[in-house]
Protein backbone atom coordinates (compact mmCIF):
# COMPACT_ATOMS: atom_id res chain seq x y z
CA UNK A 1 0.00 0.00 0.00
CA UNK A 2 3.25 2.53 1.05
CA UNK A 3 4.07 2.49 -2.54
CA UNK A 4 0.72 4.17 -3.82
CA UNK A 5 2.38 7.36 -4.63
CA UNK A 6 5.62 6.33 -6.70
CA UNK A 7 2.91 4.82 -8.98
CA UNK A 8 0.94 8.12 -10.23
CA UNK A 9 1.91 9.03 -14.15
CA UNK A 10 0.25 12.22 -14.54
CA UNK A 11 2.13 14.73 -13.44
CA UNK A 12 5.56 15.27 -10.72
CA UNK A 13 4.90 14.65 -7.32
CA UNK A 14 6.53 15.63 -3.98
CA UNK A 15 5.97 13.38 -0.99
CA UNK A 16 6.98 13.30 2.39
CA UNK A 17 5.98 9.42 3.38
CA UNK A 18 7.89 6.16 3.67
CA UNK A 19 9.93 7.69 6.43
CA UNK A 20 6.43 7.90 8.71
CA UNK A 21 6.43 3.91 8.38
CA UNK A 22 9.92 2.58 9.40
CA UNK A 23 10.48 3.21 13.05
CA UNK A 24 14.46 2.97 14.24
CA UNK A 25 16.31 0.23 14.37
CA UNK A 26 15.86 -1.21 18.01
CA UNK A 27 12.92 -3.16 18.78
CA UNK A 28 11.12 -2.05 22.09
CA UNK A 29 8.53 -4.97 23.34
CA UNK A 30 6.53 -3.60 25.86
CA UNK A 31 5.88 0.35 26.45
CA UNK A 32 3.27 2.45 27.97
CA UNK A 33 -0.10 1.61 27.23
CA UNK A 34 0.49 -1.82 27.45
CA UNK A 35 1.15 -1.33 30.81
CA UNK A 36 -2.24 0.48 31.22
CA UNK A 37 -3.38 -2.59 29.30
CA UNK A 38 -2.20 -4.99 31.60
CA UNK A 39 -4.16 -3.14 34.44
CA UNK A 40 -7.30 -3.13 32.54
CA UNK A 41 -6.49 -6.48 31.89
CA UNK A 42 -5.77 -7.94 35.31
CA UNK A 43 -9.45 -6.04 36.25
CA UNK A 44 -11.55 -7.27 33.80
CA UNK A 45 -10.18 -10.74 33.95
CA UNK A 46 -10.28 -11.21 37.55
CA UNK A 47 -13.96 -10.74 37.70
CA UNK A 48 -14.30 -13.47 34.84
CA UNK A 49 -11.67 -15.95 36.41
CA UNK A 50 -13.62 -15.52 39.69
CA UNK A 51 -13.56 -18.48 42.32
CA UNK A 52 -15.96 -20.50 40.20
CA UNK A 53 -13.40 -20.77 37.57
CA UNK A 54 -10.31 -21.15 39.77
CA UNK A 55 -8.85 -23.97 37.31
CA UNK A 56 -8.15 -21.50 34.86
CA UNK A 57 -7.13 -18.76 36.77
CA UNK A 58 -4.18 -16.68 35.26
CA UNK A 59 -1.92 -14.91 36.97
CA UNK A 60 -1.99 -11.29 35.88
CA UNK A 61 0.08 -9.45 37.77
CA UNK A 62 2.70 -11.47 36.52
CA UNK A 63 3.60 -8.51 33.95
CA UNK A 64 6.33 -10.78 31.73
CA UNK A 65 3.42 -12.65 30.17
CA UNK A 66 2.02 -9.93 27.96
CA UNK A 67 -0.07 -13.03 26.10
CA UNK A 68 -1.96 -13.91 28.41
CA UNK A 69 -3.29 -10.20 28.78
CA UNK A 70 -5.82 -11.10 25.63
CA UNK A 71 -7.93 -14.20 26.71
CA UNK A 72 -9.64 -13.63 23.42
CA UNK A 73 -6.77 -13.93 21.12
CA UNK A 74 -5.66 -16.98 23.56
CA UNK A 75 -9.09 -19.22 23.48
CA UNK A 76 -8.54 -19.18 19.54
CA UNK A 77 -5.58 -21.51 17.67
CA UNK A 78 -4.50 -18.66 15.09
CA UNK A 79 -3.02 -19.20 11.68
CA UNK A 80 -0.76 -16.42 11.54
CA UNK A 81 1.05 -15.34 7.97
CA UNK A 82 3.60 -13.09 7.27
CA UNK A 83 3.27 -11.42 4.05
CA UNK A 84 7.18 -10.13 3.78
CA UNK A 85 9.60 -8.46 0.74
CA UNK A 86 10.19 -5.16 -0.61
CA UNK A 87 7.13 -2.73 -0.86
CA UNK A 88 5.30 -2.55 -4.00
CA UNK A 89 5.46 -6.83 -4.01
CA UNK A 90 1.93 -7.06 -3.76
CA UNK A 91 1.65 -8.34 -0.54
CA UNK A 92 -1.01 -5.92 0.91
CA UNK A 93 -3.22 -6.76 -2.26
CA UNK A 94 -2.97 -10.64 -0.90
CA UNK A 95 -4.07 -9.58 2.21
CA UNK A 96 -6.71 -7.71 1.33
CA UNK A 97 -8.52 -10.53 -1.40
CA UNK A 98 -8.33 -12.58 1.60
CA UNK A 99 -10.24 -9.74 4.12
CA UNK A 100 -12.74 -9.38 1.27
CA UNK A 101 -13.50 -13.20 1.36
CA UNK A 102 -13.69 -13.33 5.04
CA UNK A 103 -17.29 -13.47 7.02
CA UNK A 104 -15.80 -10.57 9.39
CA UNK A 105 -12.47 -8.50 9.63
CA UNK A 106 -10.51 -6.00 10.67
CA UNK A 107 -7.67 -4.04 8.41
CA UNK A 108 -5.17 -2.12 10.93
CA UNK A 109 -2.88 0.02 9.14
CA UNK A 110 -0.51 2.87 10.63
CA UNK A 111 -2.06 5.52 8.53
CA UNK A 112 -5.43 6.92 8.55
CA UNK A 113 -4.75 7.59 5.08
CA UNK A 114 -4.34 3.41 4.53
CA UNK A 115 -7.52 3.18 6.69
CA UNK A 116 -9.48 5.53 4.40
CA UNK A 117 -8.26 3.47 1.51
CA UNK A 118 -8.71 -0.43 2.45
CA UNK A 119 -12.54 0.87 3.85
CA UNK A 120 -13.28 2.99 0.56
CA UNK A 121 -12.04 -0.40 -1.48
CA UNK A 122 -14.03 -2.80 0.50
CA UNK A 123 -17.11 -0.99 0.70
CA UNK A 124 -16.39 -0.19 -3.35
CA UNK A 125 -16.49 -4.02 -3.63
CA UNK A 126 -19.71 -4.40 -2.27
CA UNK A 127 -18.10 -5.20 1.58
CA UNK A 128 -19.58 -3.05 3.68
CA UNK A 129 -16.53 -1.70 5.99
CA UNK A 130 -16.49 1.04 8.67
CA UNK A 131 -13.89 3.20 9.19
CA UNK A 132 -12.57 3.81 12.43
CA UNK A 133 -9.64 6.13 13.28
CA UNK A 134 -8.50 8.61 16.20
CA UNK A 135 -10.30 11.38 13.98
CA UNK A 136 -13.21 9.78 12.52
CA UNK A 137 -16.16 6.79 13.12
CA UNK A 138 -17.75 5.96 9.95
CA UNK A 139 -20.38 3.07 10.40
CA UNK A 140 -21.73 1.46 7.72
CA UNK A 141 -25.22 -0.25 8.05
CA UNK A 142 -24.66 -4.26 8.48
CA UNK A 143 -20.33 -3.66 8.26
CA UNK A 144 -19.14 -6.73 9.86
CA UNK A 145 -15.84 -5.36 8.57
CA UNK A 146 -13.88 -2.53 9.77
CA UNK A 147 -10.69 -0.92 8.52
CA UNK A 148 -8.91 1.27 11.49
CA UNK A 149 -5.58 2.95 12.56
CA UNK A 150 -4.14 0.37 14.40
CA UNK A 151 -4.30 2.36 18.06
CA UNK A 152 -8.03 1.72 17.55
CA UNK A 153 -7.94 -2.31 17.39
CA UNK A 154 -10.72 -3.87 19.33
CA UNK A 155 -9.34 -6.59 21.46
CA UNK A 156 -12.30 -8.00 22.66
CA UNK A 157 -14.22 -8.82 19.40
CA UNK A 158 -13.80 -12.13 17.10
CA UNK A 159 -13.00 -12.21 13.71
CA UNK A 160 -12.77 -14.19 10.71
CA UNK A 161 -9.75 -11.98 9.51
CA UNK A 162 -7.31 -9.85 10.67
CA UNK A 163 -4.64 -7.45 8.87
CA UNK A 164 -1.59 -5.89 10.23
CA UNK A 165 -0.45 -3.72 7.96
CA UNK A 166 3.44 -2.24 7.74
CA UNK A 167 3.92 -4.69 11.15
CA UNK A 168 7.87 -3.76 10.88
CA UNK A 169 6.48 -0.76 13.00
CA UNK A 170 6.48 -3.07 15.62
CA UNK A 171 10.02 -1.95 16.36
CA UNK A 172 8.86 1.86 16.28
CA UNK A 173 9.97 3.55 19.49
CA UNK A 174 6.35 5.66 19.91
CA UNK A 175 3.47 3.13 18.39
CA UNK A 176 5.59 -0.07 18.40
CA UNK A 177 2.99 -1.12 21.56
CA UNK A 178 0.05 -0.06 19.77
CA UNK A 179 1.32 -3.22 17.17
CA UNK A 180 2.85 -5.64 19.64
CA UNK A 181 -1.01 -5.04 21.35
CA UNK A 182 -3.18 -6.04 17.95
CA UNK A 183 -0.34 -8.58 17.19
CA UNK A 184 -1.17 -10.70 20.50
CA UNK A 185 -4.50 -9.56 21.27
CA UNK A 186 -6.38 -9.92 17.75
CA UNK A 187 -8.85 -12.37 18.27
CA UNK A 188 -8.87 -13.70 14.39
CA UNK A 189 -9.24 -17.41 12.74
CA UNK A 190 -6.79 -16.28 10.54
CA UNK A 191 -3.99 -12.80 11.25
CA UNK A 192 -2.32 -11.07 8.00
CA UNK A 193 0.61 -9.25 9.13
CA UNK A 194 2.52 -7.70 5.92
CA UNK A 195 5.49 -5.66 5.86
CA UNK A 196 9.64 -5.60 6.02
CA UNK A 197 11.41 -9.26 5.98
CA UNK A 198 13.50 -7.67 9.23
CA UNK A 199 10.44 -8.08 11.56
CA UNK A 200 9.85 -11.83 11.01
CA UNK A 201 12.26 -13.15 13.81
CA UNK A 202 10.78 -10.56 16.64
CA UNK A 203 7.43 -11.71 15.60
CA UNK A 204 8.53 -15.37 15.69
CA UNK A 205 9.86 -14.83 18.83
CA UNK A 206 6.97 -12.68 20.52
CA UNK A 207 4.16 -15.43 18.95
CA UNK A 208 6.26 -18.46 20.37
CA UNK A 209 4.36 -18.69 23.47
CA UNK A 210 0.81 -17.75 22.06
CA UNK A 211 0.28 -21.39 20.61
CA UNK A 212 -0.52 -19.36 17.09
CA UNK A 213 0.11 -21.55 13.82
CA UNK A 214 3.01 -19.04 11.78
CA UNK A 215 3.44 -19.42 7.88
CA UNK A 216 6.08 -16.86 5.84
CA UNK A 217 6.06 -16.01 2.60
CA UNK A 218 8.36 -13.93 0.98
CA UNK A 219 7.71 -11.78 -1.91
CA UNK A 220 9.23 -10.04 -4.67
CA UNK A 221 8.92 -6.67 -6.36
CA UNK A 222 6.90 -6.40 -9.04
CA UNK A 223 8.32 -3.73 -11.44
CA UNK A 224 11.89 -3.07 -11.29
CA UNK A 225 13.41 -0.36 -9.57
CA UNK A 226 16.56 0.80 -11.68
CA UNK A 227 19.10 3.85 -10.30
CA UNK A 228 19.77 6.17 -13.21
CA UNK A 229 23.18 6.03 -14.25
CA UNK A 230 24.18 9.59 -13.88
CA UNK A 231 22.57 11.71 -11.51
CA UNK A 232 19.79 14.17 -12.87
CA UNK A 233 21.34 17.44 -12.88
CA UNK A 234 18.99 19.64 -12.43
CA UNK A 235 15.01 19.89 -11.81
CA UNK A 236 14.34 21.35 -15.33
CA UNK A 237 14.97 17.57 -16.48
CA UNK A 238 12.43 16.34 -14.55
CA UNK A 239 9.36 14.39 -16.89
CA UNK A 240 5.98 13.47 -16.28
CA UNK A 241 5.26 10.62 -13.62
CA UNK A 242 8.35 11.70 -11.91
CA UNK A 243 8.19 11.62 -7.76
CA UNK A 244 10.59 13.87 -5.78
CA UNK A 245 11.33 13.22 -2.32
CA UNK A 246 11.85 15.60 0.77
CA UNK A 247 11.69 16.01 4.27
CA UNK A 248 9.78 18.96 5.51
CA UNK A 249 6.41 20.58 4.35
CA UNK A 250 8.27 24.02 3.53
CA UNK A 251 11.08 22.01 1.30
CA UNK A 252 7.99 20.56 -0.10
CA UNK A 253 6.32 23.68 -1.22
CA UNK A 254 9.21 25.36 -2.36
CA UNK A 255 10.00 22.30 -4.53
CA UNK A 256 6.51 22.27 -6.04
CA UNK A 257 7.07 26.08 -6.82
CA UNK A 258 10.54 25.62 -8.28
CA UNK A 259 8.94 22.67 -10.46
CA UNK A 260 5.90 24.90 -11.83
CA UNK A 261 8.02 27.63 -12.76
CA UNK A 262 9.30 25.80 -15.44
CA UNK A 263 5.85 26.41 -17.27
CA UNK A 264 6.41 22.12 -18.07
CA UNK A 265 4.43 20.50 -15.22
CA UNK A 266 1.43 20.96 -12.63
CA UNK A 267 2.74 19.40 -9.29
CA UNK A 268 0.76 17.96 -6.96
CA UNK A 269 1.78 17.00 -2.93
CA UNK A 270 1.22 14.39 -0.26
CA UNK A 271 2.67 14.92 3.21
CA UNK A 272 1.22 13.69 6.64
CA UNK A 273 -1.08 15.85 7.72
CA UNK A 274 -2.96 16.36 4.96
CA UNK A 275 -6.34 15.11 4.97
CA UNK A 276 -6.83 11.65 3.54
CA UNK A 277 -9.56 13.13 1.16
CA UNK A 278 -7.05 15.85 -0.01
CA UNK A 279 -4.29 13.79 -0.44
CA UNK A 280 -6.49 11.59 -2.57
CA UNK A 281 -7.31 14.25 -4.73
CA UNK A 282 -4.20 14.99 -5.24
CA UNK A 283 -2.97 11.54 -6.00
CA UNK A 284 -5.83 11.77 -8.49
CA UNK A 285 -4.10 14.95 -9.98
CA UNK A 286 -7.35 16.63 -9.51
CA UNK A 287 -7.44 20.31 -7.62
CA UNK A 288 -3.62 20.86 -7.67
CA UNK A 289 -2.79 23.57 -5.59
N1 LIG B 1 -1.76 -9.83 -8.23
C1 LIG B 1 -2.03 -8.56 -8.45
N2 LIG B 1 -2.90 -8.19 -9.40
C2 LIG B 1 -3.19 -6.89 -9.63
N3 LIG B 1 -2.64 -5.85 -8.94
C3 LIG B 1 -1.77 -6.17 -7.98
C4 LIG B 1 -1.41 -7.52 -7.66
N4 LIG B 1 -0.54 -7.50 -6.67
C5 LIG B 1 -0.34 -6.21 -6.35
N5 LIG B 1 -1.08 -5.42 -7.14
C6 LIG B 1 -1.12 -3.94 -7.09
O1 LIG B 1 0.24 -3.49 -6.97
C7 LIG B 1 0.31 -2.41 -6.06
C8 LIG B 1 1.29 -2.74 -4.94
O2 LIG B 1 0.74 -3.80 -4.18
P1 LIG B 1 0.71 -3.75 -2.59
O3 LIG B 1 0.23 -2.44 -2.09
O4 LIG B 1 0.00 -4.97 -2.17
O5 LIG B 1 2.27 -3.87 -2.31
P2 LIG B 1 3.00 -4.03 -0.93
O6 LIG B 1 4.02 -5.07 -1.14
O7 LIG B 1 2.03 -4.25 0.17
O8 LIG B 1 3.68 -2.60 -0.80
P3 LIG B 1 4.13 -1.80 0.53
O9 LIG B 1 5.23 -2.59 1.16
O10 LIG B 1 4.60 -0.52 -0.02
O11 LIG B 1 2.94 -1.68 1.42
C9 LIG B 1 -1.10 -2.14 -5.58
O12 LIG B 1 -1.64 -1.10 -6.36
C10 LIG B 1 -1.84 -3.44 -5.85
O13 LIG B 1 -3.21 -3.23 -6.09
Amino acid sequence: MASLFFRRRLSPAIISYKSLLHGGGEFYLLQGNMATEASFGICNCLRKFNSSTAARKVDFTDLTRPHTWYPHARKKSRNVFLHVGPTNSGKTYYALKQLESSSSGVYCGPLRLLAWEVAKRLNKSNVPCDLITGQEREEVEGARHKSITVEMADVTSDYDCAIIDEIQMIGCRTRGSSFTRALLGLAANELHLCGDAAAVPLVQEILKVTGDTIKVQYYERLSPLVPLKVPLGSFSKIRTGDCVVTFSRTEIYKMKKQIEAGGMHRCSVVYGSLPPETRTRQIAGNNVQ
